[in-house]
């Protein structure tokens, strides 16, 4: 049977209200989706960089960094991502010709220039810091190493970076940038340990020690359980809602390059053009330069007048011997404080584990005592480089005949060195042995106090914890979206039967 037209006219108006509400639902949800992805879109991937110079006295370092700025008050997100060595020896070493302390640069300045997409290059922040070696020639003679300093920022300049200046930065701040940037890189700064104050028996995880041991000095930097009785070792930090009062002492002239010439400058005859040294393989020979070498501010307490221009050094590999040399040059006698470690020096308690690095790891790494998945005891370290001083020299050089003869020649006085430093300059002992970590990179940084000073200067260290937010960017979204959904599909729902009743009556449906 026809349906009367009015039926019809009512079925297809009813047809097309569906059609335009279904299409203005499917609307509703794509607008809310887009809006709320588009709004909350991350912004654009936008990495930072940063540039430090670690001016050493034996040599100097370029270290690149990145990170996403978005993410620059998180912990961990810096990454070194080039480390360039300079050619040559170190900044100080130029004080006769200064103006060629800045062209050394060169070389590292371009590969950054390489590095640094060029569009971020003029934000890029670059900074020098020299360590002892420029301070002991301003101690000796400032405008000498002011004219270094000045030669190195005239060559800096020349770049287009976002140049932050050079300077000389303090043993105590080599210190504290050391201990921040092995921190920092081990996530110690991270853990929200809110909870544990629900346990006072329970601490945090501490945070690690620091050991750097130079070329000119060493620095020694952890957090004490007691108080620190002198105020030019205490430091205090407060970085991501956290205090710490953390002891930091530089010893100037007790790098292992100047501690190696303390012991020449104490040992040389003002008549003897031959120094038998037992911290040199058997068979080694070295001829040393004597001139200057009272002139230095290390060497200065064993002044004494000279004959001789030249001395040559024999090597006789007598560990023990060696031994006793190097512990001369740590005085134990005088102390005001309540302990010491040497010369004097106020030192705590050693507390927690400590990380050591530049030379620490440099010379462990070498005679196979870094080695963290194969610990060894201080018994077997001694061990090792008694027996390594026992080599003569020839077999030394034929097994690593790619190592720089500088450092393999030194191995022997390097290692005794470092395991006086620590067991009878610092105090640890059998058991605190285990507590060492010698590290060379963290995470793919190189421990050191450069990373630790660029975050300071940028004040990527925030002292309070920024406020975290409560979901992330996708769970946001998701959020949005379903909450979104389940609204619309309420309001249809409701709409659908108010309506029903109104279309019923109406004669709609
Ligand atoms: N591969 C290596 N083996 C042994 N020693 C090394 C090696 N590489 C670097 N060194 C030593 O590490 C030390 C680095 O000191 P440096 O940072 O230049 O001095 P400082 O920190 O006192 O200003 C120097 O004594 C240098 O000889
Ligand atoms: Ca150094």
């Amino acid at each position: 049977m026809e349906q009367p037209r009015g039926t019809k006219q009512k079925k297809s108006c009813q047809k097309n209200v569906f059609i335009i509400l279904g299409f203005l639902f499917i609307l509703a949800i794509i607008t809310i989706i887009t809006v709320a992805i588009i709004q909350n879109k991350p912004l654009e991937k936008n990495v930072k960089y940063g540039i430090v110079l670690d001016a050493g006295s034996s040599h100097t370092n370029l270290y690149i960094y990145e990170w996403p700025a978005e993410k620059e008050n998180d912990t961990g997100v810096v990454k070194q991502v080039d480390m360039c060595k300079v050619d040559g020896p170190g900044i100080s070493s130029y004080y006769k010709e200064p103006e060629k302390a800045g062209l050394s640069l060169k070389k590292c300045m371009d590969e950054a220039k390489g590095v640094v997409p060029e569009n971020r290059q003029r934000e890029t922040p670059l900074y020098l810091g020299a360590t002892a070696g420029m301070r002991l020639l301003s101690m000796v003679n400032p405008g000498l190493s002011d004219q270094v300093l000045s030669s190195v920022e005239n060559n800096l300049e020349l770049y287009p970076f976002d140049y932050q200046g050079a300077r000389i930065i303090t043993g105590q701040e080599e210190g504290a940038y050391g201990w921040i940037t092995i921190n920092y890189l081990l996530g110690k700064f991270v853990q929200d340990e809110s909870w544990l104050s629900f346990f006072p028996g329970l601490k945090g995880s501490e945070t690690f020690g620091a050991l750097d041991l130079g070329g000119a000095s060493t620095q020694i930097t952890f957090v004490p359980e007691n108080d620190i009785e002198s105020p030019d070792n205490s430091l205090h930090f407060r970085l991501y809602g956290r205090s710490y009062n953390v002891y930091t002492h530089s010893f100037l002239c007790y790098g292992k390059d100047q501690a190696l010439q303390q012991l020449f400058a104490s040992n040389i005859k003002p008549t003897d053009t031959i120094l038998q040294d037992p911290c040199f393989n058997v068979g080694y020979t070295r001829n040393v330069n004597v001139t200057g070498l009272y002139k230095n501010h290390c060497t200065a307490a064993y002044r004494k007048s000279l004959n001789v221009t030249n001395v040559q050094v024999i090597g006789t590999g007598n560990h023990d011997q060696c031994l006793q040399n190097v512990l001369e040059i740590f005085n134990r006698s005088q102390c005001t404080y309540s302990r010491c470690s040497f010369n004097g020096v106020f030192q705590p308690h050693l507390q927690g584990d400590f990380g050591a690095f530049s030379a620490f790891f440099f010379v462990m790494d070498f005679l196979k005592l870094a080695d963290i998945k194969n610990p060894k005891s201080l018994e077997d370290a001694k061990e090792t480089v008694r027996k390594f001083c026992s080599r003569p020299w020839q077999e030394v050089k034929v097994e690593f005949p790619k190592t720089k003869e500088k450092y393999l020649s030194e191995y022997c006085f390097s290692g005794t060195y470092i395991l006086s430093l620590l067991e009878v300059g610092y105090g640890f002992n059998s058991t605190s042995w285990d507590s060492i970590r010698f590290v060379g990179k963290i995470s793919g940084s190189d421990a050191g106090w450069t990373l630790g000073y660029m975050l300071n200067l940028t004040n990527m260290i925030p002292a309070e914890l920024p406020p975290s937010r409560p979901l992330s960017h996708e769970g946001y979204v998701a959020l949005m979206v379903v909450s979104s959904l389940v609204l619309v599909a309420v309001l249809l729902i409701i709409w659908l039967s108010c309506c029903k009743e109104k279309c019923l009556e109406k004669g709609i449906i």
